[in-house]
């Protein structure tokens, strides 16, 4: 079907389509999705592009974005047909029919109980990371990404297994490299589109560096739901009523709605979705805050005023006081969405403010078109973590802050994100003076965003 008459991204050629987006490094392909928005926001906010012959909408509105994610649950079959060994029928990539009876089951997991209980292994994650950067404090800048990453990796498997890798420091590098390159590879693919033909994806190389990295992390899940098999019937026999109970726990108690493919594929998504996300939202916003002296002072002495003096854990009572620190999160991952978008199969037709949208076709929601949308003043491309506590600096509509999506296919990580994040900044901003270079900063898209390697900041004890 015809998807309507709408402005075409230019550069389109006839068979091939925009093959263009498709080509260069992952620092072009985001300097191309940036484009790509930009030309939807001044073409009314609906526009085109062609893969070949298939035409796929670019959608930049926030209201439309959330009509559309909330009106279609379908995340595009390219997504699970390229991550189907690895992801298998996880929240991520599962169909609608799975997805709504997991993500009733998984809900309860992630409710505000289950992460207050969380705390204690993030305020211990958080001292460990400033442990591990004590021999960088004052020897210049270093690579900041690998440590974070790392870290909450480790935070992740913690929270969701109850397994600490933290200890064995080459099984935890073999699989934060393993997680790395098996998410690289499937943006390569997406990249190429004539590796989404299956022959000839099989015979490449990629397919044999995935199939070694998605070994390593299936490894790591078989080895963790073993364990916490033994452990949870442990835990079960003694009557245990520890407060904290990672995910997995959870999960293994409803057997009876999981099966265990079930459950290590789920693993799989939440180990994946949660650390290479916050990990790189707290990348970016040491960077800023090392760019911007006076955030930083404002963050500590809001520390300060909330944890006092004394070098104590944060506790769940803090994390709602510690309003500068959010609106410093908050103005990070508006200006550097590490998911700088998303998409849907648009189910049916779909009249948004400035176009209808055709049943059946693709849409891209470009996350980064929303919370860079010229609705946010002029100021927009400024970081000003002050908007977020003046709502007269705010735009009018709660749509266009879309950084964890929209609808009931939202992030169910978002307030996890948010506490671990806020645990982690506290630890660092106390013990650290952090200086960094954001403007020189080029930013990379792997599906997700980070930072392009050698932009790292560096650090001095207070
Ligand atoms: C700041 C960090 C994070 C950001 C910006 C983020 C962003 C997002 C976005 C935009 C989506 C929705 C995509 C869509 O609707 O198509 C999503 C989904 C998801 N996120 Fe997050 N996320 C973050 C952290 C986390 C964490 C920490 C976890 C887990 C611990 C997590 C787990 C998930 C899962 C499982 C989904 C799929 C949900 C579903 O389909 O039901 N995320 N995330």
């Amino acid at each position: 079907m015809y998807p309507g008459n709408l402005p075409v991204y230019p550069g389109r050629i006839p068979l091939l389509g925009n093959i263009s987006l498709f080509w260069g490094s992952t620092i072009e392909v985001w300097e191309k999705i940036k484009k790509v928005s930009i030309f939807s926001t001044e073409n009314g906010d609906v526009v085109m592009f062609y893969l070949g012959i298939i035409p796929i909408y670019v959608i930049t509105d926030p209201d439309d974005c959330s009509k559309v994610m909330s009106s279609s649950l379908h995340r595009p079959g390219i997504m699970k047909k390229f991550s189907r060994q690895f992801l298998g029928n996880g929240l991520l990539v599962s169909p609608v029919s799975v997805w709504k009876e997991h993500r009733k089951i998984i809900n309860p997991t992630f409710n505000q109980q289950v992460l207050d209980s969380f705390i204690v292994i993030f305020n211990s994650q958080s001292r460990r990371l400033v442990e591990r950067w004590r021999s960088y404090a004052g020897m210049g800048s270093f690579d900041h990404q690998l440590c974070l990453e790392k870290n909450t990796l480790e935070t992740v498997c913690l929270t969701t297994a109850g397994i600490d890798i933290t200890d064995q420091n080459e099984f935890n590098e073999e699989c934060l490299m393993a997680y790395r390159t098996v998410l690289s590879s499937l943006m390569d693919r997406g990249r190429n589109p004539l590796l989404y033909i299956n022959c000839i994806y099989n015979m490449s190389n990629l397919k044999k560096a995935e199939d070694r990295n998605i070994k390593i992390t299936h490894d790591l899940t078989n080895l963790v739901l073993k364990r916490k098999r033994e452990g949870y019937k442990e835990i079960n026999n003694n009557n245990s009523d520890s407060m904290f109970k990672p995910f997995l726990h959870r999960l293994l108690e409803l057997t009876s709605k999981l099966s265990e493919q079930d459950i290590r594929e789920e693993m799989n998504n939440i180990i994946l979705t949660g650390f290479e996300t916050s990990s790189g939202v707290l990348l970016f916003c040491l960077l800023l805050i090392g760019t911007y002296p006076d955030v930083q002072e404002k963050c500590l002495k809001e520390i300060k005023e909330v944890l006092g003096e004394l070098d104590r854990d944060v506790t769940k009572e803090d994390m709602s006081q510690l309003k500068y620190l959010e609106a410093v999160l908050k103005e990070t991952m508006r200006l550097c969405p590490v998911v700088p978008m998303t998409g849907r199969i648009i189910t049916e037709d779909m009249q948004l403010k400035n176009a209808v949208l055709r049943k059946g076709h693709l849409c891209v929601v470009s996350l980064y078109g929303v919370l860079n949308h010229p609705m946010w003043g002029k100021d927009v491309n400024e970081f000003s973590p002050e908007r977020w506590l003046d709502p007269t600096r705010l735009p009018q509509n709660p749509n266009t802050y879309g950084v964890f999506g929209y609808g009931r296919r939202n992030c169910i990580g978002k307030v996890y994100a948010m506490m671990t994040m806020k645990v982690t900044l506290v630890h660092i901003l106390r013990a650290y003076r952090v200086s960094g270079q954001y403007h020189q900063m080029r930013i990379k898209n792997q599906g997700i965003n980070k930072p392009a390697d050698g932009h790292h900041i560096s650090i001095n004890h207070r």
